[in-house]
């Protein structure tokens, strides 16, 4: 099975660079394009059996599953490109949320799939999240499945829970890396420990903890009432976090969610004007 991904930037490059490592798919059956060439070329050099497209039409014509990683809003055009290629045999992925697969069904004739990713799965860890267009037939998703568990655990989810699924799984990263940053900079301001001590040991903290919740010997609560003796130091900190955290992740879903209904609006006006309908 030919695989083609048309945009290496980021989130193109961490895929094709995962399912190779997770051995699921071989080099050569990649084809592999991105606007700028010299992005492309750069992987080739580090997989030499990748084949290089001219274009996301080649890229299409030469592939049976395409993941098209662009940002939401370069999608139209690329649509616009790969069209004489879109016939009812090709599978077609989109990894971005603002675009649904009703959406994309209405612009194109092949099979429709979304497959949001996360920077976690570049360990082949973490979870992605599967939603299939009407047109998939139950071998189509076993493909998509098949292939998105060799680098993280899918979920099929829900249009409605998009956007706050993708928080958690995509964003989550990044907002976790952030909240850990502060708990290092907090713990340099306050005391005399080193910012390279603190950020060693809060990553193996970090990573640690992952470990513990992996194999089961707790959940995030019982984890909490473990560590927090009755009276003791953990408490004292937990308390600050009561006060302090508020409202804190109430308003990070509601910006994230504003952004993304102006993100819709966006692409709905960008598919109307290259008349792809
Ligand atoms: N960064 C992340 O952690 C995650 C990103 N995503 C989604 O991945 C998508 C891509 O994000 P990034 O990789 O961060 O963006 P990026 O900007 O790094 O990559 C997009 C690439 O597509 C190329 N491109 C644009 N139009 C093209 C065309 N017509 N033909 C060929 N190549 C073209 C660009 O040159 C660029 O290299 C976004 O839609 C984002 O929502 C999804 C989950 C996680
Ligand atoms: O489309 C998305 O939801 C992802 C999350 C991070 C960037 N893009």
């Amino acid at each position: 099975m030919k695989i083609g991904i048309i945009g290496t930037g980021s989130m193109g490059t961490i895929l094709l660079e995962s399912f190779i490592e997770s051995g699921e798919i071989s080099p050569d059956q990649f084809m592999i394009t991105n606007r700028n060439r010299t992005k492309a070329e750069v992987l080739k050099k580090r997989f030499p059996e990748v084949t290089i497209g001219e274009n996301a039409l080649e890229v299409a014509h030469e592939s049976e599953v395409i993941f098209i990683c662009t940002k939401p809003l370069q999608f139209p055009e690329v649509l616009n490109q790969i069209k004489p290629a879109c016939h009812s045999g090709k599978f077609l992925i989109s990894i971005t949320s603002p675009i649904s697969v009703d959406q994309l069904e209405e612009v194109t004739e092949c099979k429709v799939a979304r497959a949001i990713p996360s920077i976690l799965n570049r360990a082949l860890t973490g979870s992605s999240l599967l939603s299939f267009g009407s047109r998939c037939q139950d071998e189509d998703k076993k493909v998509l499945k098949k292939l998105m568990s060799a680098i993280s655990e899918p979920l099929v989810i829900e249009e409605n829970i998009t956007r706050v699924s993708s928080d958690i799984v995509s964003c989550g990263p990044a907002f976790f890396s952030y909240i850990i940053q502060q708990f290092i900079d907090g713990a340099v301001r306050q005391t005399n420990i080193s910012k390279e001590d603190a950020t060693t040991l809060a990553t193996n903290m970090i990573i640690g903890m992952g470990k513990l919740l992996e194999k089961g010997h707790y959940t995030l609560p019982t984890l909490q009432k473990r560590v927090c003796v009755p009276g003791g130091i953990t408490g004292e900190g937990i308390k600050v976090l009561e006060d302090e955290i508020g409202s804190m992740f109430d308003h990070l879903f509601q910006k994230t969610h504003a952004k993304y209904y102006e993100d819709q609006e966006l692409i709905v006006d960008a598919f109307s004007n290259k008349s792809l309908k």
